[in-house]
């Protein structure tokens, strides 16, 4: 594995079209999302706030919050990983830092946002963004940072929902024109949108496919129809854990017992399956032997 991770998405991009991005909110489903055959994975600027922080995703986040969770991710899975930088998370020598320090900690690439700092979730009503030409500075200084020229540096813009489709190609083709390698329209409505987007821009584009959303649960083959290139599930596999979860805890405390809940979960084997378990512990009976008694 010696190409580097933005090397690797630009590949996956290459095999698969479009390319499924799976988010994953932790370590352990990164595992899950690679064994199952996706090509590509996600760190979810919501994910981090929601899930590791318990808190909304209204730019509460730091730098260091979101690169815990990279590294977690990065260090168990070969898959290339986008993240989700939001605005940069400061002026351009931070958003520098950014992209150097997110390059370290092994992402394949990230998407930055023209929305203002004080940041919301694409899909709520009331977003404000920042000039065309602060949002270009920022694509700036990210496409300059990077220490690997392979490193993805991906442009989101909000401005759809703000200022309308044409703004927001105009937007797009600035921040293509600043060096953003892919765009990311953000809050589409319809695949005629995403047909005028991808006609527009001469890189590869993002659906982001999130649910409860302003974009219909579009298919493969209607993004790919679009001219879509990367079709991305930011927070599927954690709303489903969200509602289990839910479950059980609800089903434990009104019955007191959990047996109505065990076809919810998974089982310790494939739990161990997945960790690959009995290789570890192998190595632990070859290393110490497997009677234990005189310790
Ligand atoms: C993609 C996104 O930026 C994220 O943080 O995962 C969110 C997803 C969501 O809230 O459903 C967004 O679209 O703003
Ligand atoms: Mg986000």
């Amino acid at each position: 594995m010696n190409q580097s991770p933005g090397m690797r998405f630009r590949e996956a991009l290459e095999v698969e079209k479009p390319l499924q991005v799976a988010g994953t909110i932790n370590a352990y489903t990164a595992i899950m999302a690679e064994r199952v055959g996706f090509r590509a994975l996600y760190v979810s600027g919501a994910g981090v706030a929601n899930a590791s922080f318990g808190l909304p995703d209204l730019g509460m986040t730091t730098l260091q919050d979101v690169l815990e969770d990279v590294r977690r991710i990065t260090s168990v899975t070969e898959l290339p990983v986008l993240v989700d930088a939001d605005t940069g998370f400061g002026g351009a020598l931070q958003i520098a830092r950014t992209i150097r320090q997110m390059g370290r900690a092994g992402a394949a690439g990230v998407h930055i946002e023209d929305q203002v700092m004080a940041k919301r979730c694409g899909h709520r009503p009331n977003k404000a963004i920042v000039g065309k030409g602060e949002m270009v500075d920022r694509i700036k200084a990210a496409s300059d940072a990077r220490e690997d020229p392979q490193f993805v540096i991906m442009a989101r813009t909000d401005a759809l929902a703000v200022e309308g489709i044409e703004a927001a190609i105009d937007r797009a083709c600035a921040c293509v024109e600043a060096g953003a390698d892919m765009i990311f329209p953000e809050a589409v409505l319809n695949l005629e949108q995403y047909k005028r987007f991808t006609g527009a821009v001469k890189v590869p584009v993002l659906a982001n496919i999130t649910e409860f959303g302003k974009t219909p649960l579009f298919t493969v083959e209607e993004l790919g129809g679009a001219g879509v290139r990367m079709a991305l599930y930011p927070l599927s596999a954690f709303r489903a854990m969200c509602e289990a979860a839910l479950q059980v805890y609800r089903l434990v405390r009104w019955e007191g017992t959990q047996t109505n809940a065990i076809g919810l979960m998974q089982t310790r084997d494939e739990l161990y399956d997945f960790l690959h378990y009995y290789d570890y512990e192998q190595k632990l009976d070859q290393l110490f032997g497997t009677d234990r008694r005189d310790l």
